[in-house]
């Protein structure tokens, strides 16, 4: 792996990528089954980069708050996997699903039991696990996420929850359907709140990459305290890897080369274990809900760089 640590080598090569997608921006449309999320431009541009240190440099928006939606999934798959350890896997899998992310197919013949916990049935199951522990999922994650960011003005956006509210019937289906099977804990209603509001949380991708840096530092989070075992954050890269951007997590493994996690706001979050982590925010979507701005940007950057788990 190359060795490229500092700010002024790392500065010119974000500087190029953010050029590049200048010229040539993404196509590509902003999520509209959330009303909330509709409105953003899709040529918005950022990326960061954050230092095992806690350093953090970036380009364009990267000061800029969007909203998180599926990145937090890596967060609350953390933060449960520290509480209540391998039980967590009797009840979700760790199998690319190849599907949608809001698919319903495989459930049913795979018994209410998710592929993967970054696809919205998985994380329904993760979320109530952790709601169960906690008494409170998502106020448990918010207070990670400032923690970890050094921003205590992070926050839910609370439109954005009563929007996708408004909008959920296929979250709702899923943890009906997933109830059914003996696999939720908490009423429905009550998980969903949680689920929503956990998505909701706005953050820029300075505050993302910060808090997305116990992955890079084999599970010691910013204030030097352990949150996971080395192996569980060995682990949990490998699943973003495998399934963090749904059924192009393939394509991602292929053009990027990090365990990545995506969300239909436009964020995405990616790992380089050992030495930094990124994201980049661009609200341009693919038909697979990634952004196609953001997965140009980290597809340049491990070119660039020749940084990659590979
Ligand atoms: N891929 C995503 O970011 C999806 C999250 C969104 N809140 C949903 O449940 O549909």
């Amino acid at each position: 792996m190359a060795i490229m640590s500092t700010p002024t080598t790392f500065r010119p090569v974000l500087e190029r990528i953010a050029e590049e997608i200048e010229r040539t921006p993404g196509s590509g449309r902003a999520a509209d089954y959330i009303p909330a999320l509709a409105a953003r431009d899709p040529r918005r541009f950022g990326m960061a980069v954050a230092e095992l240190d806690g350093t953090v440099y970036g380009v364009g928006d990267w000061r800029e708050p969007f909203s998180a939606q599926s990145i937090t999934k890596v967060f609350t798959l953390a933060l449960d996997l520290a509480r209540e350890g391998d039980e967590l896997w009797e009840h979700v899998g760790r199998e690319p699903s190849g599907n949608p992310f809001n698919s319903l197919v495989q459930l049913e013949y795979e018994n209410g039991i998710p592929r993967n916990p970054f696809i919205n049935a998985g994380a329904l199951v993760v979320t109530d696990r952790l709601h169960t522990r906690t008494g409170d999922a998502a106020g448990e994650l918010l207070d990670f996420l400032r923690a970890e960011s050094g921003n205590p003005d992070l926050a839910h956006d609370e439109d954005v929850a009563a929007s996708e509210a408004a909008h959920g019937d296929r979250n709702a289906a899923l943890a009906h359907f997933m109830a059914s099977y003996g696999n939720i804990d908490n009423p429905v209603p009550v998980l969903l709140e949680q689920y929503f509001r956990q998505c909701s949380v706005a953050a820029s991708c300075a505050d993302l990459a910060l808090a997305t840096g116990f992955l890079a530092r084999h599970g010691i989070r910013a204030d030097g305290t352990r949150l996971l075992s080395r192996s569980r954050a060995k682990q949990i890269n490998a699943v973003m890897l495998t399934c963090g951007t749904y059924d192009a997590a393939g394509d991602f493994a292929h053009r990027v080369g990090l365990p990545g996690k995506s969300g239909v706001g436009g964020g995405i979050i990616a790992v380089v274990p050992g030495h930094c982590t990124l994201c980049v925010w661009s609200p341009g979507l693919d038909e697979r809900g990634n952004s196609v701005a953001g997965v140009a940007a980290l597809d340049r950057f491990t070119t660039l760089t020749g940084l990659s788990v590979f």
